[in-house]
């Protein structure tokens, strides 16, 4: 295993649980701390951002925070393949009780029923939605965060030419996107690196059509998702 590959998988490193429990435990507390989100925080579920695929859908946690509020964008991980919004709101509690940010988590379709470059229209569709958001609160701004694969996602829907007009063509020059967190380390690193070093041909790494901001990464149908050891 790459050095990189290890530094980027908590599996092989985390000194309280052995590499077999690390994920398994992640999905629980994931899920756990994510219905602690719902029962606890305002949140309004399942609004249509694209209805061009089933689940272009988002929740939105902490609506009646003062108007002004930042609003966090998140975008889950699960190697474009797995995972959901419904598990991945344990990010909401402490922004929104902090009285910090207004939350919206996005949940896209997933690999192989829809291939890596719809997601990513997909996922731009969710930005220019929570930039409206943003807009008709007064918000300060914007912050994008994703994890993992949500981080690649995030990176490549805004290198998009069109994510710019979708901002700022819409007469909303007053929303900026003032940061984006890649949590899980630079995505261009992890997919190059990690997925397809790791020998998982089921992710292919297109770096010339990187360069063009198009989506550099498919996903072949019909493999399975890399799993560790
Ligand atoms: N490779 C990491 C795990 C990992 O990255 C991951 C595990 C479950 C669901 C998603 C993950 N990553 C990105 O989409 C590890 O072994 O700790």
């Amino acid at each position: 295993m790459q050095e990189l590959e290890r530094q980027y998988s908590p599996s092989q490193w985390s000194e309280r649980h052995s590499s077999g429990e690390v994920i398994p435990i992640h999905f629980e507390k994931a899920k756990e701390r994510s219905e602690t989100a719902r029962q606890t925080v305002l949140c309004r579920q399942d609004v249509v951002y694209d209805d061009a695929l089933p689940r272009g859908l988002l929740d939105v946690y902490g609506e009646d925070l003062p108007k002004g509020a930042p609003v966090v964008l998140y975008v889950h991980g699960g190697y474009w393949q797995e995972l959901d919004k419904g598990v991945s709101a344990y990010l909401v509690p402490p922004l929104v009780k902090a009285g910090r940010a207004v939350g919206v988590v996005v949940g896209y379709d997933l690999a192989p029923a829809v291939s890596v470059a719809d997601i990513v229209v997909e996922v731009r569709k969710a930005v220019v939605w929570a930039c409206a958001l943003a807009c008709g609160r007064g918000s300060v701004g914007v912050v994008l965060a994703g994890w993992s694969a949500g981080a690649h996602l995030i990176t490549q829907a805004t290198l998009m030419f069109t994510v710019n007009q979708g901002f700022h063509g819409q007469g909303n020059p007053d929303v900026t996107v003032n940061q984006s967190c890649h949590c899980q380390g630079n995505p261009d690193v992890t997919v190059n690196q990690c997925c397809h070093g790791q020998g998982n041909p089921d992710v292919t790494v297109n770096q010339s059509c990187h360069c063009q901001g198009n989506p550099d990464v498919t996903v072949n149908q019909g493999w399975p998702r890399p799993r560790q050891p």
